[in-house]
């Protein structure tokens, strides 16, 4: 669904109509922000956006994959950082402990000793770390006369599967490539997570056909809200990123979606809205586990 939800270099908002006080939901702010060479000007749109957010009642703040650099192997070394000593995650940290809201920090290519990965921190309102996913699925395809492209030429997978809890509610990240990968996904909501957070940016030859459709199958399939947050589209970069950041809930319904530009959804999920499509169609309990079992269980 668009329109309403839809806004150019603004916070926009709006609430389930039949939201009361007493539900247990989140405001989650995913930030569409445009993303250029300069690293410095990256991360200090990054933070204008999570204060902006902040006043406009975000309690979660989502930022896209690769927000301090340019996404292409060219760039990673050049703009790695460490975590958490880096200056992106120094801002990150300061940033949410001045807002107090929880910051999904997109991710940055992260230097930790002679690898590189494409890593996604999360900050908790005091701006301690709460959790770390490295993408653990690089990007790398090949479509003929289309696009070829190879994260793993100078990228490292990172090997965890990452959730984290908010006020009682168990939050799952993947970044990008990682959404396509059922298994950990499924694994996710096996654990508990009514969210999946996942900093993405499809390109405009997977974007059209794939971006919506995935993040509604994840949604309906594991009967959880899904967002999905990508960098606003430059058609200058050498990597065009798709857009369309959204916001799917557990039915499978699109219920907010920003169009290619800079802008910002905030939209409550209602993890009520997972219990119920749980109650309603118990696939979970009616799995034939006896004739199949792809999943293997939650490495800890
Ligand atoms: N950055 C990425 O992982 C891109 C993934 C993508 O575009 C896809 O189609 O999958």
């Amino acid at each position: 669904m668009m329109g309403d939800n839809t806004l150019t270099d603004a916070v926009h908002w709006r609430f389930r109509e039949d939201s009361n006080p007493y539900v247990r939901g989140l405001k989650v702010a995913l930030v569409q922000m445009a993303v250029g060479s300069d690293k410095a000007k990256n991360v200090a749109s990054a933070v204008k956006q999570i204060h902006r957010a902040k006043e406009a009642g975000a309690q979660l703040v989502a930022l896209p994959e690769c927000f301090n650099s340019p996404y292409g192997t060219k760039f990673f070394d050049e703009y790695a950082e460490e975590v958490p000593s880096g200056a992106t995650s120094r801002a990150l940290s300061k940033a949410a402990a001045e807002t107090g809201v929880c910051v999904v920090g997109g991710s940055v290519p992260e230097r930790f000793g002679n690898k590189l990965y494409n890593t996604c921190t999360v900050w908790d309102g005091s701006g301690k770390l709460l959790a770390q996913h490295r993408k653990v699925h690089l990007f790398d395809i090949r479509i003929p006369n289309k696009m070829t492209f190879r994260e793993s030429e100078v990228l490292s997978p990172g090997d965890q599967i990452t959730t984290f809890d908010l006020a009682g509610i168990k939050i799952g990240v993947c970044i990008c490539y990682d959404l396509r990968f059922y298994e950990m996904l499924h694994l996710m909501a096996q654990e508990g997570c009514a969210l999946i957070i996942c900093p993405a940016a499809f390109n405009m030859t997977t974007g059209p056909r794939h971006w919506e459709l995935l993040a509604r199958s994840r949604a309906n399939d594991l009967q959880l809200w899904m967002a999905l947050v990508s960098p606003a589209r430059d058609t200058t970069a050498a990597y065009v990123a798709w857009g369309h950041s959204m916001l799917v809930d557990p039915w499978g319904s699109v219920v907010g979606q920003l169009k290619e530009s800079e802008g910002t959804l905030i939209h409550e999920v209602d993890v009520k809205v997972v219990e119920e499509v749980r109650n309603n169609i118990p696939v979970r309990t009616q799995r034939r586990t006896d004739l199949y079992e792809t999943v293997k269980k939650f490495k800890k």
